[in-house]
């Protein structure tokens, strides 16, 4: 049978169809403005590449022609009348995406061993989620069972995630000068491949400011992540952009941690107990170890000024009690005493509402509005009483050279009263050598006799003028004051409880 290769008419007509180079006749077989599939579209969408997006991937073409004054679009104009079968008709061309979320595709890869986790620490985008959020059950499904005995520890869909996942990695993408009303700060944003928040630290430690440590100074609080080459390519204007920078920046002074030779080595040197310099001072066994705190986000409490809990208070007093200067007592009688400036570190993570997120503690203020405190309403919400973990905070600490497991760093204290982080930091490896208690201001002002827990400090309580949230005074509430019980009566908070009458 004889099979023609071509038929020239209707050759001519894909070739009018192509090239547009004729209007549309009765007697062409698809109108170019009708065409269900427009080749211009075909041919765009094809040297596009795939259709991939940051979300979704084999999205319909449709969506790119939805705009009916597009050339080459699809007539939507036809669609807009309500009858059922125009219905039938919007809904066959209705914008698809065959994927599921990102978010999703990510807790599908954690089961299988989380791949996407595998790709390196990126400085343009976090990693991604290392695991899907348990569906929480409603209010009405919460037991009394469940709040009779609430699950205390890490919630298991975390612990199973991590322990399939790549060893934990932070990575110190920036750090700048923040002058507050205790003093400067080094704001350190970090990234790491567990999650895709960005937690920071908060450093102290002003001697930085006027070079490199003498040999019996204490070492300088640096992120080793942030001082490394982070490629070959890298110009000292990139060092000193995302912070990798000695000293004090400024438009006369920009000296890149890398220049000279060994200056970012000699600036994280751990104190050294063999120095020559050391072993004759013997100062700097008589300093104290730096102070740190791990604080977790409470937008409520630290933007807004809310009073239902104290933790802009804490942030505040932290970095108040960490900046206050050290005094190192003499150490012979040729030798006078000497003091330098405070140093420590605030590592802030970003765990709003003790892990729960910011939308559920904004409907656990409403049940507590209810006369229920802040442990039974996160239970009520089919959340544990604290979702929080520290692993990052005390890979971060690491980063900065504080408490190292293996002695290659300082030890640190802590200023908590919650037990349970300093068994988290344990844990880690981190050296706690103490517990420092932060005592309310708002107890503190009505209860003398607490201000003792905190005299080893040697701290100047006196309050910065003018400062609202940083540096501001005391706030107390009939809130407040049940906030603070609850922990202690509940959660466990080492805390002396204040009474209405300290003899009780
Ligand atoms: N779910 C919930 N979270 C709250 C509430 N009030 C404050 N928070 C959160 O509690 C966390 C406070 O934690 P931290 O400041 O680290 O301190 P802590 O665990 O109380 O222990 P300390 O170190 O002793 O202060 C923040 O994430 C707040 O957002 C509340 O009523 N409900």
């Amino acid at each position: 049978m004889h099979v023609p290769l071509s038929n020239p008419d209707s050759d001519a007509a894909l070739l009018d169809l192509l090239t547009g180079s004729e209007r549309p006749t009765a007697k062409t077989i698809l109108p170019r403005r009708d065409a269900a599939l427009d080749p211009l579209l075909i041919a765009a969408a094809t040297a596009s590449g795939p259709h991939v997006t940051r979300n979704h991937y084999q999205h319909d073409f449709f969506p790119g022609v939805m705009l009916p004054q597009s050339e080459g679009s699809w007539d939507w104009t036809k669609f807009t009348g309500d009858d059922a079968s125009t219905r039938t008709e919007r809904k066959r061309l209705a914008y698809v995406s065959r994927q599921a979320p990102r978010r999703q595709r990510l807790g599908l890869d954690d089961t299988q061993g989380g791949k996407e986790n595998a790709s390196p620490l990126s400085p343009a985008e976090n990693l991604p989620t290392s695991h899907q959020k348990k569906r929480r059950s409603s209010l009405a499904q919460v037991t009394d069972e469940r709040l009779r005995n609430p699950p205390t520890t890490q919630p298991e869909s975390t612990r199973s995630v991590h322990q399939s996942l790549a060893p934990l990695e932070v990575k110190c993408m920036a750090r700048t000068r923040i002058p507050t009303p205790h003093g400067p700060v080094f704001l350190h944003i970090y990234h790491n491949n567990r999650d895709s928040k960005e937690h920071m630290a908060i450093v102290v430690d002003p001697a930085q400011f006027s070079g490199p440590p003498a040999p019996d100074a204490p070492p300088h609080i640096r992120s080793r992540t942030l001082d490394a080459v982070w490629s070959a390519d890298e110009t000292e204007m990139d060092r000193i952009t995302r912070g990798a920078y000695v000293g004090r920046l400024s438009p006369t002074s920009r000296v890149s941690s890398q220049a000279p030779e060994g200056l970012a080595s000699a600036l994280t040197v751990p104190r050294d107990h063999s120095h020559p310099a050391q072993q004759v001072t013997g100062l700097s066994n008589a300093i104290p170890s730096p102070l740190i705190r791990i604080h977790s986000e409470c937008f409520t409490g630290e933007t807004v000024g809310s009073m239902r809990c104290d933790c802009g208070e804490q942030l505040d007093e932290a970095i108040r009690l960490i900046s206050q200067p050290i005094t190192i007592p003499s150490q012979s009688v040729s030798s006078p005493s000497k003091t330098i400036a405070g140093r420590g570190a605030v590592v802030y993570l970003r765990q709003e509402g003790r892990g729960i997120g910011l939308l559920s503690k904004i409907r656990a203020y409403n049940l507590q509005d209810l006369g229920h405190d802040t442990v039974t309403a996160n239970l009520m919400l089919g959340h544990q009483a604290d979702e929080r973990g520290y692993e990052i905070a005390c890979a971060i600490l690491r980063d900065l050279g504080l408490g190292n497991p293996d002695g290659a760093g300082e030890s640190v204290r802590v200023l908590t009263n919650n037990p349970d982080k300093v068994e988290a930091l344990e844990k880690e490896g981190i050296r706690v050598v103490e517990r420092v208690p932060m005592i309310p201001r708002s107890w503190k002002s009505r209860n003398p006799h607490l201000v003792d827990h905190a005299a080893s400090l040697q701290v100047d309580d006196a309050r910065v003028e003018g400062a609202t949230l940083i540096g501001g005074g005391a706030v107390h509430g009939e809130d407040l004051d049940k906030y603070l019980r609850t922990k202690v009566l509940k959660m466990g908070h080492i805390l002396p409880l204040w009474l209405d009458n300290p003899e009780q």
